[in-house]
């Protein structure tokens, strides 16, 4: 995209929040978890891009908070090989950080919330919206919205709160139902956003596109033309540090069971009503219903060792990792979609 065409994309996003981004109240987006991988990786080069762009509303401050005893100079070290901040950017970064704030604390001591309450109230004003992005393991999930909701939200009128949760939403259908129910004893369901950052990737929304708007794949997306579908996600990179999330969880949790199932779903599904969610969300429903119950034949799993030749450590080499842990980080699935379809 040029430089012309990309700023008028941005003169159209800004255009379009402008309700928001006109607002006198201050904002102030609080990150769950901001020492760990996903905050460095995807949440800080995120916010820093929308502040860059100006996407952001004028009065909007960042806060990291995290058990991990940090300075937002660890921060922006931790998240500067993933900002692709250019040389010519670099008072704008300053700026950023300069608005970002750092706050160490539990996940579930209420005492601790009540700090970061007195924190934001004492710093940007009580009159403050707030975003709560929950970066951490899902096993946090409850005790944070919970002190989230009992000593750290906006209650005047007109203010806004939000609540961002990550996947795994669970480990199982009995402790997701537990977090869907405990979510909405607290937030209400426009409050609540969770999120799967896949179905965001552009390559995964041209699905979507090429299938159902393109006279030449239409008709022949079916049985008779395609005798299977290989959906591959490959890393190159090991655990790094993430044995605290990635243990307790495995590759078929943390991957397999919401992104690429997700992007099954769109290869699978029939054409939905409209492009609404809930029309999109309807179809992909019917092909999970129409999936055969995965059996244990059709499963291979397996854990990465070292690579003593090129240096690379092993899963269990990880001093994240607990010791003899069995968690898989390779997982294959043959899946059967019995429709009429695909059968
Ligand atoms: N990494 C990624 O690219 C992506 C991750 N996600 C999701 O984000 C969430 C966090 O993942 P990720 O950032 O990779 O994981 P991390 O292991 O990096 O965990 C994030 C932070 O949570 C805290 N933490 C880790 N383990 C525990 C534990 N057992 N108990 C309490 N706190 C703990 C640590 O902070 P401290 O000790 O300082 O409190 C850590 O820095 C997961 O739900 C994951 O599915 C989603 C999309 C992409
Ligand atoms: O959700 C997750 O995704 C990342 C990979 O995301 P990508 O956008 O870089 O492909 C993965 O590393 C992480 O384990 C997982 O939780």
């Amino acid at each position: 995209m040029s430089d012309a065409s990309l700023e008028q994309s941005l003169k159209l996003l800004r255009e379009e929040a402008g309700m928001v981004c006109h607002s006198a109240s201050s904002h102030v987006i609080i990150v769950f978890g901001a020492s760990g991988d996903l905050a460095k990786k995807k949440i800080y080069p995120t916010l820093w891009w929308l502040f860059r762009d100006k996407l952001l509303p004028s009065n909007t401050h960042f806060i990291g908070y995290s058990r991990s005893n940090l300075t937002v100079d660890n921060l922006r070290s931790n998240a500067m090989p993933y900002l692709n901040a250019k040389d010519s950017e670099s008072t704008q970064l300053d700026e950023f950080f300069k608005r970002n704030s750092y706050v160490q604390g539990s996940y579930d001591k209420p005492e601790d919330f009540i700090r970061l309450n007195k924190f934001i109230v004492d710093n940007f004003s009580a009159c403050s919206n707030r975003l709560f992005y929950l970066a951490t393991p899902p096993s946090q999930f409850i005790s944070v919205a919970t002190n989230l909701k009992a000593h750290c939200t906006a209650e005047s009128d007109g203010l806004w709160n939000r609540l961002i949760v990550e996947k795994p939403f669970g480990k199982d259908l009995d402790s997701s139902e537990v977090l869907a129910k405990h979510l909405s004893s607290l937030f209400s369901e426009d409050q609540i956003y969770r999120i799967d950052h896949y179905l965001g990737k552009e390559m995964v929304q041209n699905v979507v596109v090429l299938r159902f708007a393109n006279r030449v794949f239409s008709p022949l997306w079916n049985r008779d033309n395609i005798a299977n579908v290989v959906v591959t996600f490959k890393e190159n990179f090991g655990t790094e540090g993430r044995g605290g999330y990635f243990d307790e969880f495995g590759i078929i949790r943390d991957v397999m069971q919401n992104h690429l199932l997700q992007i099954l779903c769109l290869i699978a599904m029939e054409r939905p009503i409209s492009m609404e969610a809930n029309d999109i969300r309807d179809e992909k429903v019917k092909v999970l219903r129409c999936m055969r119950p995965l059996s244990l034949d059709d499963v291979v799993v397996g854990q990465y060792v070292a690579d003593p030749e090129n240096g690379k450590p092993g899963y269990l080499d990880d001093p994240t990792v607990p010791a003899g842990s069995i968690t898989p980080t390779y997982a294959v699935a043959a899946l059967y979609v019995d429709n009429e379809r695909w059968q």
